[in-house]
């Protein structure tokens, strides 16, 4: 199984101030942990070298003990993110945008088919599947993303304020099926502002003044 260390990471973009500095975290198989913090607090930035997107300016990122490497390195292991604005091609249908992706890591067009019609039902979408991305509300396109992050069975699976614009019911069924994704021996990481969604998880970062403390360890 696949975990996902970082090892006194500092994080910045450019030349510019750190945003995070000296993060040390596992995130371990099995379980949701959730990183919160407030608006620019660098949810999505420690996600970003979760993901293999942004490299550490120290300390180490590594992914079931070997460095995790830049972003194709991470698909390569499994890393699979379901960023914050969904990431869907518009003028692509829901089915395609998640056909597309199982293909591209390997699945065969019979997979791609089946795993795109089981994503789409579990989040309540079977319905949408053929409707352009740019047809679906904010809600359904980021049910939509959350469909594709599940049909590429990742390792490890960051999700990225994946239940902001989501009814009550369809935060509490997409908080299930993350659930399902560690239950299934995943790693999954929720970046989220939303403190009933950090409270279902089992563990909290809370990210505050560039610096990560254990709000529930
Ligand atoms: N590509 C970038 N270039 C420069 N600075 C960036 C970039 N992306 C983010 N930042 C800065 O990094 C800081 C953290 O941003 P980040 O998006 O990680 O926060 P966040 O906690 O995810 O916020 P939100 O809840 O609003 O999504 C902010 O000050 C932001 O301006």
């Amino acid at each position: 199984m696949t975990s996902v260390d970082l090892a006194s990471v500092d994080l910045g973009y450019g030349t510019g101030e750190p945003v995070l500095r000296d993060v040390t975290v596992s995130a371990r198989p099995g379980e949701v942990l959730a990183i919160t913090g407030t608006s620019g607090a660098g949810k999505t930035t420690l996600l970003s070298a979760m993901a293999g997107l942004l490299a550490p300016r120290s300390g180490a990122v590594t992914v079931a003990g070997d460095p995790l490497g830049d972003r194709d390195a991470a698909v390569g292991r499994g890393v699979v993110l379901i960023p914050q604005e969904n990431g869907l091609a518009a003028i692509l249908t829901a089915a395609e945008n998640i056909s597309v992706a199982v293909i591209a890591t390997g699945g065969s067009p019979a997979d791609a088919r089946r795993r795109t019609a089981d994503a789409l039902a579990a989040v309540g979408l079977a319905g949408q599947a053929n409707q352009l991305i740019e047809e679906l509300s904010g809600g359904q396109q980021q049910r939509a993303a959350i469909a594709r992050g599940l049909a590429l069975r990742g390792e490890v699976v960051l999700a990225d304020e994946v239940t902001s614009e989501l009814d009550a019911a369809n935060r509490q069924k997409v908080l299930e099926l993350l659930r399902a994704e560690a239950d299934r021996g995943a790693t999954v990481v929720l970046a989220t502002h939303d403190p009933e969604a950090a409270a279902v998880c089992d563990r909290e970062l809370h990210l505050v003044d560039g610096a990560a403390t254990w709000a529930r360890g």
